[in-house]
């Protein structure tokens, strides 16, 4: 047993660190423990900044950050608070994929996650409640890490992902991070170096699937819901054949997301009705080709649709103003390997007298002349500039999304974008991109990545005590962010800024919680959105 005082120390939702008071020290044994100087929270994050500048590489700077979040959450979100549009790319995407990348080489400490391994589906309950540790839990992130963002299967290093989803549920929305429990599950892994490394610190099998993956997840979800019934189950990075079973089977029986699905499809749709402020055209009058026709591409086509049909076209209308592209070029109702969310978009050959020579981006973009093209396919420089100006030959504000993450699978990069359409792009990347002046504007590119949306979903739909979180709530998600930029503004962004995150993550979460009350899907006696918002927010102070 640690000592009363090491306890609290050890214990990074409670402690202080060198601002517990002369007072507390006594009460808690920390006398003795720590140097007399008795800090304020604003001396401390002033100290961990300046140390944080000395670093020279931003994965420096992110273990830095990673150190103080494993002692000191309040200090943690605190330090992110004040300085969240330069932490956000260091502890999040993009440079959290090389994180993952190195977790087994650097790895120092669980960071109170859950790990749950495949090979004992009769532990999962016991290994939640351990590492719940009797804490509230209200809110999971769970990985089985077989897609992490464009990078692929990482296995158990995918873990950092549920951390920094939840990291960033805090920093925008104000979860309280005690509330918070990441989640591994270890279904093996199909990344052949990590196989073959020596520290790698998961179960050294191929990836289980079929039936038994199945069961294993069906297990964890019972688990999770009489474990901790009024939490929400978010779903990260699973592979394309597995994230939108398991949404499918769970979203009407309990409160869960996928947010590569969901939370992409919202920001995107988000992107798209900015960039319709801003050129003054209507979506319905759109046509879309989704490059990347996975998890992502497919919730993104998803979400699209929905709004084309609240904006009142029928389903058959709306389902000619998409174009799927994927490996095998073109998606046609006959094309071999689509996926059961890919079939119900699918083209005819006979709509084409070229049909058969559809087979990559270029020839697609010259036969149907998109005016909105969404990349989410890990296909780097894809949206090269053949394919560009074809496009923006067609259009006077092409809009263009380059979605895949991180940095290095980007479709384009925003400078070429512009460049290659004198400046005519309406564009929004997945990862940060700063100001670009070109021709004497300056462009301020919007983020379009589901971090600028899930946060604010996830609680709204907790402080409303919502039953599911459906459709409805989603969209009320996507419109949330319309009218929060200067669409006159020359150079405008298609989202509003990170900076502006806290607060738009509020607005966010007020509609959200406001659908579900309306729809009558809230907990009992919830009947105020805001109010419900307001009283759950945590802030970082002692
Ligand atoms: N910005 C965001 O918020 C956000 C959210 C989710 C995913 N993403 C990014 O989107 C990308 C895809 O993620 P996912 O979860 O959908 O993965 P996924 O594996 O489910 O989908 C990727 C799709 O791209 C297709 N593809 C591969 N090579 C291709 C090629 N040469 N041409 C056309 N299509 C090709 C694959 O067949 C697959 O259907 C990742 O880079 C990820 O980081 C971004
Ligand atoms: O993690 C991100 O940056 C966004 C998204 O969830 C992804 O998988 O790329
Ligand atoms: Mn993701």
């Amino acid at each position: 047993m640690l000592r009363k005082g090491m306890q609290i120390l050890n214990d990074p939702f409670k402690n202080k660190g060198t601002a517990f008071t002369i007072e507390e020290r006594k009460k808690y044994g920390l006398l003795g423990l720590l140097p007399s100087c008795v800090r304020t929270i604003e001396e401390q994050a002033d100290e961990i900044y300046r140390l944080y500048q000395a670093k020279n590489s931003r994965i420096e700077q992110r273990h830095l950050l990673m150190e103080v979040f494993n002692t000191n959450r309040t200090l943690f979100f605190y330090l992110m608070e004040k300085h969240i549009t330069e932490f956000m790319p260091v502890v999040y995407d993009p440079v959290i994929a090389e994180a993952i990348e190195q977790y087994n080489e650097r790895y120092i400490k669980p960071q109170d996650a859950a790990y749950l391994s495949i090979e004992h589906p009769e532990l999962i309950k016991e290994e939640l409640i351990d590492a719940a540790d009797g804490r509230d839990i209200r809110l999971i992130v769970v990985t089985d890490a077989e897609g992490i963002l464009g990078i692929g299967d990482w296995g158990v290093n995918g873990v950092d992902i549920s951390v920094g989803k939840l990291m960033v549920y805090t920093a925008a929305a104000g979860i309280d991070p005690s509330q918070v429990l990441p989640v591994s599950i270890d279904a093996g892994t199909n990344n052949e170096k990590l196989l073959k490394s020596s520290n790698y610190l998961g179960n050294r099998i191929k990836r289980v699937e079929g039936q038994e993956y199945f069961d294993f997840i069906d297990k964890f979800v019972d688990a999770v819901e009489g474990l901790f019934p009024k939490s929400l189950l978010h779903f990260e990075d699973f592979g394309r054949g597995t994230a939108a079973r398991i949404l499918d089977k769970y979203q009407d029986k309990i409160l869960t997301f996928n947010d590569d699905i969901q939370g992409t499809g919202i920001i995107a749709l988000a992107g798209v009705l900015g960039a319709m402020n801003i050129s003054k055209e209507k979506i319905t009058d759109q046509t879309f080709l989704t490059f990347g026709a996975g998890t992502a591409g497919m919730g993104i086509a998803k979400m699209l649709y929905d709004e084309l049909i609240r904006q009142g076209l029928t389903p058959a209308e709306a389902k000619k103003h998409f174009y799927l592209v994927d490996k095998q070029g073109l998606l046609f109702e006959d094309t071999p390997g689509l996926t059961p969310k890919q079939k119900p978009f699918t083209r005819q050959r006979s709509e084409f007298t070229n049909a058969d020579e559809l087979t990559n981006l270029l020839a697609v973009v010259k036969a149907v002349h998109p005016t909105v093209m969404i990349g989410t396919s890990t296909q780097p420089g894809s949206f090269n500039e053949a394919v560009v100006k074809e496009m923006a030959a067609h259009t006077p504000r092409p809009v263009i999304f380059p979605l895949s993450n991180p940095t290095k699978l980007a479709e384009a990069k925003a400078a070429d974008l512009l460049k290659w359409t004198d400046g005519r792009a309406l564009i929004a990347t997945g990862i940060p991109v700063k100001d670009i002046e070109y021709n004497g504007t300056v462009y301020q590119i919007g983020q379009a990545n589901n971090a600028l949306i899930y946060p604010g979903v996830g609680f709204g739909a907790l402080a409303a005590e919502a039953k599911v979180l459906n459709d409805n709530m989603l969209a009320a998600a996507a419109h949330a962010l319309s009218g929060l930029v200067d669409p006159e503004k020359s150079g405008a962004a298609v989202l509003p800024p990170v900076s502006k995150l806290t607060e738009f993550s509020k607005r966010v979460a007020e509609r959200v919680a406001e659908s579900a009350i309306d729809q009558g899907l809230a907990g009992d006696g919830i009947t105020d959105a805001k109010k419900a918002v307001a009283e759950k927010i945590w802030k970082p102070q002692y």
